[in-house]
């Protein structure tokens, strides 16, 4: 195939909206191709600023600042990085001829669990947990009562498990209400599902341009208090399921449109497939595709902004484990075994400028056969310090 790269102009620069570890590997291989890039953020010296040409803090929820910042720098491709976000600013920016990634429709439609659910379950008639939205404690009893118990509580608008409960009796649901209304984001909603007792769940990277749609191998991952703590790939599936998978997460992706990765979410459960929800940005889970692919799940993103092709080679099995941090520091230093620097490991500190105790602060990485690799990346992260 002969194609036109844009890369013989110099022109090319890429914003990220939101500055956390996703971004800064975003910014590396962009930078890789010689593209400009400028990383914004809510607090200075965060992971993307590190690596980034330019770097800026803005209140990532003031639409005239984050305005403000994209109108001064004019970027080619806007990239959301956090969901957390001034919608209506990304909504100004497209009007005004900007290319958001994937559009300001999608990142609307994912950052919100009401828009993204009803659009999946009633718009493309995906199979999701049953659900429903609540907006006072008494609503939420009802709404349990109804779901049935054990349910899942959250937040409409949350990330990493903020704000999330599971409910196993109905004692459970004052509490449950408390933590969702303390997380950080859109809390004046809530979403109450059904509790899938699911076999695995599996995050299916999806990466498309207008010309093609690529997938991953899928990634299998284990989260706690809904925060993804191990993952591996390939997640061993039979070929029915995987298909499944691979149809739905095409509809969804299709359904949103634009350019760019998506992260697609399911829970299985026997020849069951759950749509789960989507991040149409690289996911966490997908780290592990640093070690696993030719082209990460980070370069693959880069690519289908710039809408160049999206091959790649699975090199073979690894896992990924996330160290979080175990203390809170303003300078925060990290202990690393010499096991993480094995031949077929690495590991990727974020740098980010403060820990809190349970702040992912670095990933390990394991090239080997998934069991190994995961027993591996886990006890990399169980002897760190920090
Ligand atoms: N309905 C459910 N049934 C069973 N488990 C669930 C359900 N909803 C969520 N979980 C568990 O909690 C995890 C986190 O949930 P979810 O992905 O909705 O939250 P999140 O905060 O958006 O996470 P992230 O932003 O890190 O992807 C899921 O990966 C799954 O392990
Ligand atoms: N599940 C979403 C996710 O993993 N997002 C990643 O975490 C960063 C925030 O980290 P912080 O909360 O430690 O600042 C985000 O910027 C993004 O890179
Ligand atoms: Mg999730």
């Amino acid at each position: 195939m002969v194609f036109t790269t844009p890369l013989k102009s110099n022109s090319i620069k890429i914003m990220l909206l939101g500055s956390g570890e996703l971004g800064k590997e975003v910014v590396m291989e962009a930078a890789r191709l010689g593209i400009e890039t400028v990383a914004v953020d809510s607090y200075p010296h965060a992971p993307a600023h590190l690596v980034a040409n330019t770097a800026h803090v803005v209140n990532m929820k003031d639409r005239e600042a984050l305005l403000e910042v994209i109108r001064r720098e004019r970027p080619s491709f806007i990239l959301p990085e956090i969901e957390a976000l001034s919608i209506e600013a990304l909504e100004d920016a497209e009007k005004e001829g900007f290319h958001v990634i994937p559009n300001a429709e999608a990142v609307k439609k994912t950052m919100n669990r009401k828009n993204i659910r009803d659009f999946a379950a009633k718009e493309l008639g995906l199979l999701t947990s049953r659900y429903r939205f609540v907006k006072s404690l008494e609503e939420l009893q009802a709404a349990a009562g109804e779901i049935g118990i054990p349910c899942v509580v959250k937040p409409v608008m949350s990330s990493s498990g903020h704000g999330q409960s599971i409910i196993r009796s109905e004692a459970e649901l004052n509490r449950a209400w408390e933590h969702a209304k303390e997380a950080r984001g859109d809390a004046s909603e809530l979403i109450v599902e059904e509790f899938i007792p699911f076999d695995y769940e599996i995050t299916l990277l999806t990466a498309r341009t207008e010309k093609e749609t690529v997938f991953c191998e899928p990634i299998g991952h284990h989260q706690e208090d809904g925060d993804y703590v191990l993952s591996w790939q390939p997640m061993a599936m039979t070929e029915a399921t995987l298909q499944k998978a691979r149809h739905m997460a095409k509809t969804i992706t299709d359904g949103l449109g634009g350019r760019g990765i998506f992260g697609v979410e399911f829970f299985i459960q026997g020849e069951e497939v759950y749509f789960s929800e989507v991040s149409p940005r690289p996911h966490d889970t997908g780290m592990v595709t640093l070690i696993t692919q030719s082209q990460s799940e980070f370069a693959l993103h880069v690519r289908a902004v710039l809408g160049l092709p999206l091959d790649f080679v699975f090199y073979g099995p690894g896992a990924s484990a996330a160290f979080k941090s175990r203390q809170e520091a303003s300078v925060p230093v990290l202990d690393v075994p010499d096991t993480a620097f094995a031949k077929n490991s690495f590991i990727r500190v974020f740098g980010k400028p403060v820990s809190h105790v349970g702040r992912r602060m670095a990933v390990a990485l394991v090239f080997d056969e998934v069991e190994k690799a995961k027993n591996r990346a886990e006890e990399i992260v169980s002897l760190m310090n920090g």
